[in-house]
């Protein structure tokens, strides 16, 4: 008897159980698919709020982590970089203070008028502004009739800046252009130079000047003559987030370089493409192809605006040659002066003016990033007279 009664009661228990389980598979069955459950949102941001700057739904996902973007550096202000530089034009200045000693002895000998012809010609400004300079002084000073300091200075920077020629344009021109199709086309600046000059240098630091006046900017390395100028240029562009279109082939042609500068700067909407040369050739029939050619598949893709030819100050008579050369190659429409730090060579300004018609529109006062600064005559002076 008592048999049946555990029999009866274990299967009331299962019962129970069975019955159980089918209401809850009964139920879920009821709620259908999966594709009822809320969806999962898988947005960063709020649908009504804008998104936050750089926000991307993939920063949700684990995905692997991306290396961190270099710290870009900040080019100093343009304006002003000559005054601040002023220091180093230290040597330069020992033609002013030169010259202003003897002009206030008064009553000047030849042998007087004799040494300040030698100091402007060790200064390297040249035979005809000397004489040009001595012709206005000797009259100027007997108007003048004094040897007070002051009158005396005064005299001597009116007659310099004369030299220097303030009225010359020193602009960069980097004027945008409205192509063919009436797609506006980057301003393009050529620069050249013979090796040694600091011509990669210069290029590295003025597309600092331009990336501190907010331009776009695209480098061309078409020195491929050698390798470690691409390498070079690429470091100065990387430092301020400026690409730089190079071959990885040695030797490759520059041509060609320079003209997948200027359409990448074309494509990428960039308003100055600034190309680098080697400027190694020795012949001038060489050198007027290599940089004719370069000049002219860049203008096929937007005009060539500004040719820097960019000259070290301290290489005097030698500098003045290779200026003449590259002229004659390529129509230069302004003169970069390297290494004015350290030279009492600072005459060299007037003379390669004088020479070319070209004004200088930069120069080089140091090795920093940023010691490149515009050419203002009238800071020029004042540094020569300090
Ligand atoms: N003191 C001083 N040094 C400078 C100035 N500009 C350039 N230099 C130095 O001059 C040296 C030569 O510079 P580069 O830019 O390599 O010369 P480059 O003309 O491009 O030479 P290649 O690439 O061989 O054609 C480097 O040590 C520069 O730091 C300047 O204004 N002042």
């Amino acid at each position: 008897m008592i048999w049946i009664l555990i029999a009866v009661g274990a299967l009331i228990v299962v019962a129970a159980i069975v019955g159980a389980v089918a209401l809850t598979t009964g139920r879920r069955r009821n709620r259908g698919p999966s594709a009822t459950l809320p969806p999962v949102d898988i947005s960063p941001y709020d649908v009504d709020q804008p998104p936050a700057e750089g926000a991307t739904a993939v920063a949700l996902e684990e995905a692997p982590q991306a290396p961190p973007a270099p710290t870009l550096e900040r080019p100093e202000p343009v304006a002003g970089r000559m005054q601040r530089l002023r220091a180093r034009l230290a040597r330069s200045g020992t033609i002013g203070q030169t010259i202003l000693s003897i002009l206030s002895r008064g009553d000047l000998k030849e042998e007087d008028w004799e040494e300040i012809e030698e100091t402007l010609l060790l200064a390297d400004v040249g035979i005809g502004p000397t004489t040009e300079l001595m012709d206005h002084l000797r009259t100027e000073t007997k108007v003048l009739g004094t040897t007070d300091a002051q009158a005396v200075r005064g005299v001597l920077r009116a007659e310099l800046l004369k030299l220097v020629d303030p009225t010359m344009d020193r602009t960069l021109h980097l004027e945008p252009s409205l192509g063919d199709d009436g797609q506006p086309h980057p301003a393009t600046v050529l620069v050249v130079g013979v090796n040694g000059t600091g011509k990669t240098t210069t290029v590295g630091k003025l597309a600092r000047v331009l990336v501190a006046d907010d331009h776009d900017v695209v480098l061309g390395a078409a020195d491929t003559f050698r390798a470690a100028a691409a390498d070079q240029l690429s470091t100065w562009g990387s430092r301020v987030g400026v690409t730089v279109v190079r071959s990885e082939r040695e030797g490759a042609d520059p041509a060609a370089v320079a003209f997948d500068a200027v359409k990448h700067g074309r494509e990428v909407g960039a308003d100055v493409v600034m190309v680098d040369t080697a400027g190694r050739l020795q012949n001038k029939a060489g050198l007027m192809d290599e940089l004719g050619k370069i000049k002219r598949v860049m203008s096929r893709e937007a005009p060539v605006r500004e040719v820097l030819l960019v000259l070290d100050a301290t290489t005097g008579q030698n500098g003045m040659r290779q200026a003449q050369v590259f002229a004659e190659v390529v129509d230069v429409t302004g003169i970069v002066l390297t290494k004015l730090d350290g030279t009492a060579k600072g005459g060299i300004v007037v003379a390669v003016q004088r020479e070319l018609g070209v004004p200088v529109k930069f120069v080089g006062l140091g090795e920093g990033p940023d010691d490149l600064a515009p050419f203002v005559p009238e800071e020029f002076v004042d540094a020569l007279l300090s």
